[in-house]
Formats: C-alpha cells, sequence, structure tokens
C-alpha cells in the first residue's frame, strides 16, 4: 500500500492571524483567551485542509506559539533560574519572557533565552539553557490538548515530538566543560513517562524528530543514539514511533540507524546521494516513509519522475508500506499558491507551496494504488514541468558571456588600505557604528503599503521617507555616532527589496514564511538568469550623505544571503545562481562608490546558515561563497572602507573563510553570549576590524550603560583597541524609537567612558 503523510504544516495562519494575534497581545491589546482561541482557529482550518487532502498520518503539536524547541524545553520544565525568580511569571507569560526577555516597571530585566538557526534553514530557535543543575519536570499538556482538539473533528493525528538526543544535542551550557548529553538518562525518563500518556489516550504513532541522525556525529553523539534505541527497545507502553529525520543526508549514519528499535523510519529524499543503500538498512516490517516533495523549495515536484521512483523502490525492496511524504516540515515554505494574484502565468505553474504539495501527495498515493498508474492530474504536472525545462534551456543559451573576469582581491593589503581610509574617515579610536536599519515603524510600513495600492504617489512616498531619513541622520549627528546610516526605511526586506530591483525573481503578495516569533519574510523566487538593470541604492545614500559631514555608509546585501533567503532554482548549482547575484552587487558597490559614498556595507548574515550540514562538503561551499563576496566587494579603491555584517555565527570553524572575505571591518552579533564568541578572532589573530554587538537588539529590554560598559571590556580583553568597534548587534528594524534612542545614548555613553579609560 501507498499511504501519504505531512511533518509539519505552517502555524502563522492564512493572513498571518497568529503574527497580529501575538503582537496585540504583547502590547496589552488583547487578552489570553483571544489568543487561544486566534491559536485554535489556525489548528483546526490546517487539520481540515490536510484531511481532506485524504492524509494517513497528520501530524498535531506542530503548532506554536513561538518555537518548537522553546516548546519542548518547557514541556521537560527545563527553565532557566533567572525565569524562576520571578514568581509572577507563569504559564504562557513565563513563555514568552523566555523567548523574548522580560522588564519591569521598577526597572528589573530578565535577558531572554540566545536565538540561533535552525540547521541551514531561515527559521530560528530559542537555545535550550541545560546545566548540571538542571532540574526536570513534565509539563506534557501541549501535545495531549492538541491531540484531543484534533479528535473533535475526528481527526487521530501524529503528535510531533522533537526527540531527546536533538534536543540536547541543541543545548547549551553556561559550563563549557560540561556537556547537555550527561542528561540523556534523565530526559528519557520524562520522554518514556510521556509516551505513556500518550499511549493511555490511544495515540497510535508518534513523529519522533531526530534531524541530528542526518549530520556529522562525534562518538558522544553516536552513542547517545544508541542510548535512545536501548531505552526504547520495547514498544510496551508507547505508541509507535516514525523516527524522523531531515536536511541531511543519512548515508553517514545508516549502520547506526539499523539498530533502530522504532517501528517507521522517515528520510529526506531531497538529500539523499544513495538511497539504496541507505534503504537497504530499513528493518523487516519497519513502515518507511520517503520524503520526496520537497518542503523546503517552491517548485513543483516532477510527478512522473517521483511515481516511478516509488515504484521502483517498492518492488527493489518488497517494502509493505510506502508512505510518501515531504521531505520536512511545511514550516519552510508559503502556505498556498491561489492567493497569489500577481505572479506571471508562466512561473505560477511552475510553483506549489504548502497546499498544493499536499495535493501532490495525495496524487502520489491515488496512482501508487491504482498499480502505479498515473491519475488526469499527472498530465498537467508534466507539461508544466516540461515548459520550465524549456524555458532554461533558451535562456542557458544566453548567459554564456554573462562572467566577466575579474579580480576578486582588493588592491592593497589590509594594513596598506587602513592607512588610505583613515585618512578620508578620521575615525577615533573604539569607533561606533549601527548595522544599518533603525525602526521600521507601522508609519513606515503604511506609507509602503500605499504606495502598493496608488493610494500616494511615489513622490510623496519618497518624501516621507526623506524625512524620516532626516530625523535619523540628525539623531545619529547628536548623540555623536562616527559612521552613519540612512535608515534603511525603503526596504521591506533586506534581501526581498534587492530582489525586487533586479531579473530573474518574482515575488509574492502572501507567500510568508515564519523566520521567528511573529516575524516572517517572504522570500523571493529565483527563477531566471539574475541581473541589476540600474543603480538600487545610489539615490538614498547619495540623499542621506548630502545632510551631514559625517560619513554615511551604503547598506548593500551581499549574494550570499540573498541567494541563502531566496527560493532557488534546483536546474543548476546554486554556486552558478550566487555568482549572477554577485556580479549584480559589484556592480551597485562601484555606483555608490562613484557617487562620493565612502563606506559600503555588504551584510553576510546567511553565509554561516548556509554551511552544508556535513563538513565534508565545506570546503567547495566556502569556496564559492567566499569568492562571491569578493567579486562583489573587491571592484573599489583602497579608501573605500567595506563592512560586512553576520549575525548568529559559531565562527571558530569557518574563521579562515571570513579571513579571506577581507572585509575591512566585521560586525557581529555577540552580546547574548557575552563576547564568547570573539575567542575564534583571538586565536585566528583575525587582522582586520571587528565590532562585536554591545546591545542585544532581538529583546525589547534596554541595555544599561554599565552593561553595555562591561561587554566593552569584554570584548578589550580579547581584541586589541585598534582593531575594535562598537555597535548594536544587528540592525534595529523590529525595535522602537523609544527603545532605540535610550539604547544607543547608552551606548555612546558607555563609549565615552571606555575611551577615557584607554587614555588612561
Ligand atoms: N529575509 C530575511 N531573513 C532574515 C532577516 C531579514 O531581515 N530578512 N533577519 C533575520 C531574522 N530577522 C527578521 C527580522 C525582522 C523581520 C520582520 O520584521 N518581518 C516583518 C515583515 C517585513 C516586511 O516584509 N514588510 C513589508 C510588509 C509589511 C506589512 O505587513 N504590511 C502590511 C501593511 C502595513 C501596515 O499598515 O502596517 C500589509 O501588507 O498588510 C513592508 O514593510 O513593506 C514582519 O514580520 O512583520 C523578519 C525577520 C534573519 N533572517
Ligand atoms: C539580519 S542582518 C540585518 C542587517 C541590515 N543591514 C539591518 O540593519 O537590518
Ligand atoms: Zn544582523
Amino acid at each position: 500500500m501507498i499511504l501519504s503523510s505531512n511533518l509539519g504544516y505552517p502555524r502563522i495562519g492564512i493572513n498571518r492571524d497568529l503574527k497580529f494575534a501575538l503582537e496585540k497581545y504583547w502590547k496589552n491589546g488583547i487578552s489570553l483567551d483571544e489568543l487561544q482561541q486566534t491559536a485554535d482557529r489556525i489548528k483546526t482550518a490546517n487539520w481540515i485542509v490536510q484531511k481532506d487532502m485524504g492524509l494517513d498520518f497528520v501530524p498535531s503539536n506542530d503548532f506554536s506559539f513561538y518555537d518548537q524547541v522553546l516548546d519542548t524545553t518547557f514541556m521537560l520544565g527545563a527553565i532557566p533560574e533567572r525565569f524562576k525568580q520571578e514568581k509572577d511569571l507563569e504559564g504562557l507569560d513565563l513563555y514568552f519572557a523566555m523567548a523574548r526577555g522580560w522588564h519591569n516597571d521598577q526597572g528589573k530585566t530578565i535577558p531572554a533565552m540566545e536565538m540561533t538557526k535552525w540547521f541551514n534553514t531561515n527559521y530560528h530557535y530559542l537555545v535550550p539553557e541545560i546545566n548540571a543543575n538542571t532540574k526536570f519536570k513534565l509539563n506534557p499538556a501541549k501535545p495531549i490538548d492538541s491531540y484531543k482538539l484534533a479528535q473533535t473533528l475526528n481527526l487521530n493525528t501524529r503528535p510531533v515530538i522533537i526527540g531527546p538526543v536533538t534536543f540536547l544535542l541543541l543545548s547549551k551550557s553556561e559550563d563549557p566543560s560540561f556537556n547537555p548529553l550527561n542528561k540523556l538518562d534523565e530526559v528519557m525518563d520524562l520522554y518514556a513517562n510521556l509516551f505513556k500518556r500518550l499511549r493511555e489516550m490511544e495515540v497510535k504513532w508518534i513523529q519522533l524528530d531526530e534531524p541530528f541522525l542526518s549530520m556529522d556525529l562525534d562518538g558522544l553523539g553516536e552513542d547517545a543514539y544508541q542510548q535512545l534505541f536501548n531505552r526504547f527497545n520495547s514498544h510496551h507502553g508507547r505508541p509507535k514511533v516514525m523516527l524522523t529525520t531531515y536536511f541531511g543526508d543519512l548515508f553517514a549514519n545508516r549502520d547506526l540507524i539499523a539498530a533502530s528499535p522504532f517501528e517507521g523510519l522517515h528520510l529526506d529524499m531531497t538529500n539523499c546521494s544513495q538511497p539504496e543503500r541507505v534503504l537497504a538498512s530499513v528493518q523487516e516490517g519497519q513502515m518507511v516513509s520517503l520524503g520526496l516533495i520537497d518542503g523546503r523549495n517552491v517548485w513543483k515536484n516532477d510527478l512522473t519522475k517521483t511515481l516511478n521512483t516509488i515504484k521502483e523502490i517498492y518492488e527493489r525492496f518488497h517494502f509493505e508500506n510506502i508512505v510518501v511524504s515531504p521531505s520536512c516540515s511545511m514550516l519552510h515554505v508559503p502556505q498556498d499558491l491561489r492567493m497569489e494574484k500577481n505572479l506571471p502565468g508562466e512561473v505560477y505553474l511552475w510553483l506549489a507551496f504548502a497546499r498544493q504539495k499536499l495535493e501532490e501527495l495525495s496524487e502520489l498515493k491515488k496512482a501508487g494504488n491504482r498499480n502505479f498508474t498515473p491519475t488526469s492530474f499527472f498530465q498537467n504536472n508534466q507539461g508544466d514541468v516540461q515548459s520550465r525545462r524549456e524555458i532554461a534551456k533558451i535562456e542557458a543559451l544566453q548567459i554564456t558571456a554573462a562572467h566577466k573576469a575579474v579580480s576578486t582581491k582588493r588592491q592593497s593589503s589590509f594594513a596598506q588600505r587602513k592607512a588610505s581610509q583613515q585618512a578620508v574617515l578620521y575615525l577615533p579610536v573604539l569607533p561606533t557604528t549601527t548595522i544599518g536599519s533603525f525602526p521600521q515603524t507601522s508609519e513606515v510600513r503604511k506609507l509602503r503599503s500605499q504606495l502598493q495600492k496608488n493610494a500616494i504617489s511615489y513622490e510623496q512616498y519618497k518624501g516621507e521617507l526623506e524625512r524620516e531619513i532626516e530625523k535619523t541622520i540628525h539623531f545619529q549627528e547628536k548623540i555623536g555616532l562616527d559612521i552613519l546610516v540612512h535608515g534603511e526605511f525603503e526596504r521591506n526586506d533586506m534581501v526581498q527589496y534587492f530582489a525586487e530591483k533586479m531579473d530573474g525573481f518574482v515575488f509574492t503578495d502572501n507567500g510568508w514564511v515564519q523566520s521567528f516569533g511573529s516575524r516572517c519574510v517572504r522570500p523571493p523566487i529565483i527563477y531566471g538568469v539574475v541581473s541589476r538593470p540600474e543603480a538600487m541604492t545610489v539615490r538614498w545614500a547619495t540623499f542621506a550623505q548630502s545632510l551631514t559631514d559625517k560619513p554615511v555608509k551604503g547598506m548593500l546585501t551581499g549574494p550570499v544571503t540573498i541567494l541563502q533567503w531566496s527560493f532557488v532554482r534546483d536546474d543548476q548549482p546554486r554556486s552558478e545562481t550566487c555568482r549572477q547575484i554577485a556580479f549584480a552587487i559589484r556592480a551597485e558597490v562601484q555606483d555608490l562608490e562613484a557617487a562620493g559614498i565612502k563606506v559600503i556595507q555588504i551584510d553576510e548574515p546567511a553565509l554561516r546558515e548556509g554551511l552544508p550540514l556535513q563538513k565534508k562538503d565545506w570546503p567547495a561551499y566556502l569556496d564559492w561563497a567566499v569568492e562571491c563576496f569578493q567579486i562583489s566587494s573587491s571592484g573599489v579603491k583602497d579608501e573605500t572602507q567595506i563592512h560586512t555584517h553576520m549575525c548568529y555565527a559559531e565562527f571558530n570553524d569557518i574563521i579562515e573563510a571570513i579571513a579571506r572575505m577581507d572585509a575591512d571591518v566585521i560586525s557581529i552579533e555577540a552580546s547574548r553570549s557575552k563576547m564568547e564568541l570573539l575567542q575564534a578572532f583571538q586565536k585566528f589573530n583575525y587582522p582586520n576590524e571587528i565590532g562585536p554587538g554591545v546591545y542585544d537588539i532581538h529583546s525589547p529590554n534596554i541595555p544599561d550603560v554599565a552593561e553595555i560598559h562591561d561587554l566593552i571590556h569584554n570584548a578589550l580583553e580579547v581584541i586589541p583597541a585598534e582593531q575594535l568597534w562598537i555597535n548594536p548587534d544587528c540592525g534595529l528594524k523590529t525595535r522602537q524609537w523609544a527603545e532605540v534612542e535610550p539604547a544607543l545614548k547608552n551606548m555612546l555613553a558607555a563609549v565615552k567612558q571606555a575611551r577615557k579609560e584607554l587614555a588612561g
């Protein structure tokens, strides 16, 4: 039999209902009840769609108010100590405090948990904090309540649970010598209890997410999985378990997986180099789930080809059942293509969002159970897939001349450039700057939405934004920043803005994908050859520069980040698409320089997240990623100072590649980890300049002078003063002016103090 399953559905609501409800709740605009009702409506709507598509396994517990890893932390009762001290914080408010930080009117603050990237996606999770003294306590309400809610729709769902090994491997300890895996036994006791509770409710299957099985594992990791398998060896007292892996290739861990006692195995067929050999590790009687529909991209599946693959596997391995599935949770794709009214007709035909992917699964199942005879749905599908191929072929003929041979190196060494730049910029010790964006207020967004609806003219829009820029420039001058920015008010998003100005991209009206908490992005779709018809940022930058004698930094998004945060064509190597973007950015950098901009920042926050999941694939990626940054940044004079910016990065293992990028200044996120990650730069003797963030912009908390001053001191312990810049962690777009103004003033007060101390 061919069955079908889903691993997780977008949970933000068809019109981003959850986002709006959350943000209102945080502002005390709606009650907890109303928030809960919105959540239940979203869950219910999702279940109804999935039920109607005839899925055999519909997920529950895939909804989250903020993040599924935080949910797991909460379920296990692993609340960090600092949140327990505030006795009144409980329930969902405690949960949100952990996610966003907390403060009261008396000025007491509790910093949020650290946030970082979920594997190689643009989704962020909150890093569990597990220490030797962490006490666990099972709080199974969420999976249980969600299962019960689905039952009211006559649906017996498959709860999604992050597995214990993955949970601990995602965790961090404040004591670097303590490995959270030491808590595995204790945590597995709670899981055993949870499984028992679910079994008592007659839950048949659970989906146990263990994506680390498709990553590189060291001895400890392998050992942990062995322990997991031993512990749950018997199927008594628990539901059946679909051991679920995704994002990476299972090949390296195939022997480990062959020892799994679980009743099912899900593998990501879109990341599987040798499916036959991996499938050979599936045991007699195990239910195999094939992740054939790409849960990370938006292209229509080639159903004819996929049906053939299923047939071959079925005949070759004699599996009793095969479950057809998306490769991973569909959290990472937009919900419903039918909401899109403005996509070019031919491109529309090439796309499938979450709902359309369910339809593909349903058709594959139908065809599979009709002795692998295609349904009528297959005909259109084949036409669409074919038309995409034809157009790509025609294009391929046109682009041979697209890449010019250029030098990817700056003209002189960093030391020489530094001298030339100082002669133009006259920077003090510990120069200060910001990362680019200032608050994207609802007024600014409203202007853009009015422009789109033709309710205001472009001239009006431009005039209003210029007023914002003036206000921002004057504010920065007044508080004494050294390198100013224009504030990025004209940008809906740092990737989408550029994509909209380049050829080769299309955009959605409603293709929202959750990035973290209530924040969403609409990743552009790269379908053709990328090029830049005209300058994209020069007018805003020169306008800002005309208002001040201080240098204004030109702000660009780098090629790797534009690639990484878009849906990318899957019919040519990513490196090729990235190179096309790099040439477009290079031209923009040169135009900015020609227009008199002396400092240019090329943001590459996604360079780290783009790293392949398995180390063997790193060197090849880093080679082309660094080369693309160099293509973008090397076409300028020595005097032009190039900055780059990265957030949420673990730099230890890529510091050599970061150095090869040869940016004059790099700013990084560092405050939540208290400058810990600067050690990588110190160890490597990183030669260029560094601005570690001294203020956590993801939290509404306002850092005080002493706190920032301490962080500057931590930084000075590892980085020489001549190399150190002072800036926030990241852009300020998600903050309000009422938060930004005092925070930046405090930052400058702390710098003033530090400069005095340095002067002795
Ligand atoms: N692509 C991307 N990935 C990223 C980041 C990033 O900046 N971009 N940063 C990190 C994650 N951080 C993020 C930080 C902020 C937001 C964010 O603020 N997103 C906004 C949407 C931004 C946007 O597209 N804005 C549009 C549309 C805004 C909108 O909702 N407009 C209203 C109307 C406006 C109104 O009346 O208020 C509508 O269309 O209904 C605009 O400004 O034009 C949100 O969720 O609210 C997202 C990610 C890592 N990954
Ligand atoms: C996610 S990195 C953001 C960089 C961008 N220049 C900003 O300030 O918003
Ligand atoms: Zn950033």
